[in-house]
């Protein structure tokens, strides 16, 4: 079990507080000029991952400090009770044991005392069968053609998953084309259909519960569709098939269990993409792929288990965060992948982060008296430097940003990828240096402006720096490499979780708006007027019911 302990009480929280007042002033560009050494002391190696850290408002100290205070609450031990399968999803009872799922070691890791590495192997085994039949044309459709497409029907942890490591793999893609529906608004099923050919389309229903309303909506009109079409009910089994942890469900919905590929309710719905929710990366990049991913997680797991914290990776990166968060007030953390095919990364961590730390009761029930998990928020670079790095480098909001890139591309064209990369190190350089108003006037000057121009302009121009970034350079973006990166993420989420004092494996906070919504729902039925809300939503509701 994971102890209670209010971070804020610690002897290096408090130590913690008057070194952030010593510091304030401090400009990483004095750190740098003070220290050669600061690059090679502040930076770690993994694997073929080079992250460096150097350029944060940090000293030897901080870190000592923030070292100090993961010792305090104890987050050693919390992070042996993950890998212990202790039931540290408190509130619903659960272990937390996505790590299981990548366990490549094959070691027993047991849950209520019981080994699951055969069930888990079980269910690989059966993935890589049917991955194996669908890719190699074996398995056929109602009219005995080979399946051409794949809709993975999902949402929240059952869509965001596949979808974000299916297009940072597309370098790896199988010839099956892979689409993902996800939101309920029917436009999306329907654009979807519109793209796929009934004989030639497997349906993947993936929904950990088999009760969430989007999915079983889009389940249902992409089975209505298909019967359209192959007619008769039978034929439903050679066209879908369920990932879920709910046999109930997924027969009563016309799924044979045999069609079925499950998983245990110690894998929670935002680190599910190992188990069998992992059936559509496996099939858009085929299982050997699939099995690199888990291989490069499995690593990042040992090493996250088993490095000192000086040393080791997610616990530094989540010290980080608390620094800026809880110290420097910082309010978000921006991920800026520097590789177009990780377009959806930050899309996937708001869930993974937001969903897992957005927590304001801490681990015994109090509301907390300070700040936990950020907002994350993202686009690859270098888009966002022609749209929101401005605030970045000259708003008034401090924001922590992870930069993300391969030295070595999948489309290696030309000079693109120099000039992609040039811009990652400008940008990190730049929000670290800034610019002086010296600097500032000479390059007026000698662009020959007058004093006048000069004086008038050189305020606008000035950059303070001193803007804290994290880098991560990856020989590339393999399987392996993007699996121990989520793996590096979810356990900088876990180490933060543990430090604030909070549960990250419920998800409490998104069960009122779908109460509510169901309550809604008949009510938009018929022409009477709906008086049963606030004045607002009933207002809402009336109006939708004049317009519609
Ligand atoms: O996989 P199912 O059960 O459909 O859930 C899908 C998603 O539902 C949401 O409400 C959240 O609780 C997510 O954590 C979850 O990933």
């Amino acid at each position: 079990m994971l102890k209670k302990i209010n971070p804020t009480e610690t002897n290096a929280w408090k130590a913690l507080v008057s070194h952030f007042e010593a510091i304030q002033g401090t400009h990483m560009r004095d750190l740098f000029a003070q220290d050669a050494s600061r690059a090679e002391k502040f930076s770690v190696k993994f694997e073929e991952l080079y992250l460096d850290y150097s350029k944060n408002i940090i000293t030897d100290e901080t870190k000592q400090l923030l070292i100090d205070l993961a010792n305090e609450v104890e987050l050693k031990a919390a992070i042996d009770s993950m890998f212990n399968g202790e039931a540290i999803n408190e509130t619903e009872g659960r272990a937390v044991y996505h790590t299981a799922l990548r366990n490549r070691s094959n070691d027993p890791m047991k849950v209520n005392g019981e080994d699951v590495m055969p069930e888990v192997n079980a269910v690989l085994a059966q993935m890589k069968e049917f991955t194996n039949k669908v890719v190699s044309g074996q398995w056929k459709g109602y009219t005995g053609k080979a399946i051409t497409d794949v809709v993975n029907i999902g949402i929240g942890g059952s869509d965001l998953g596949p979808l974000m490591v299916s297009e940072a793999l597309k370098a790896y893609k199988t010839h099956l084309n892979v689409h993902f529906v996800s939101n309920v608004d029917g436009t999306h099923i329907a654009e979807t259909l519109k793209a796929v050919n009934p004989e030639t389309t497997l349906f993947i229903i993936a929904s950990k519960t088999f009760t969430t309303q989007e999915t079983m909506t889009n389940a249902q009109s992409a089975k209505d569709w298909f019967l359209k079409a192959a007619k008769e009910e039978n034929e439903v089994a050679k066209h879908f098939v369920a990932l879920s942890t709910n046999e109930e469900k997924v027969t009563a919905f016309g799924i044979d269990k045999a069609n079925m590929f499950r998983f245990w309710d110690w894998v929670g719905g935002r680190y599910s993409l190992w188990s069998a929710i992992g059936l559509s990366i496996s099939l858009s990049i085929g299982f050997d792929n699939f099995e690199q991913l888990l291989s490069g997680a499995h690593a990042m797991d040992k090493h996250f288990h088993n490095t000192d914290f000086d040393k080791n990776i997610p616990v530094i990166l989540a010290l980080l965060g608390v620094w800026y968060n809880n110290f420097f007030g910082a309010e978000s953390q921006a991920l800026l992948p520097y590789d177009q095919y990780m377009h959806r990364f930050a899309a996937y961590f708001q869930q993974g982060d937001m969903e897992s730390n957005g927590k304001y009761v801490d681990r015994s029930g109090n509301p907390v008296d300070y700040q936990t998990g950020p907002i994350i928020w993202g686009e690859p670079g270098t888009n966002g430097q022609h749209a929101f790095y401005q605030l970045i480098h000259q708003g008034t909001k401090l924001i922590p940003a992870d930069f993300i890139a391969p030295a070595q591309s999948h489309n290696a064209l030309s000079d693109h990828h120099p000039k992609l990369l040039s811009n990652f190190f400008a940008q990190t350089e730049a929000l670290m240096m800034g610019k002086t108003e010296e600097v500032v006037v000479d390059e007026l000057k000698a662009a020959g402006k007058t004093a006048e121009e000069i004086e008038a302009l050189k305020t606008f121009k000035v950059f303070e720096g001193n803007k804290p970034t994290n880098s991560m350079l990856v020989k590339k973006v393999t399987p392996f490499m993007l699996g121990a990166m989520i793996a590096m993420y979810e356990h900088k989420i876990f180490a933060q979780g543990v430090i604030w004092n909070i549960f990250s494996f419920d998800q409490w906070g998104v069960e009122l708006g779908k109460q509510l919504a169901n309550k809604i729902l008949p009510e938009l039925g018929g022409d009477e007027k709906v008086t049963s809300h606030d004045a607002s939503t009933n207002a809402l509701i009336n109006t939708y019911k004049e317009m519609r």
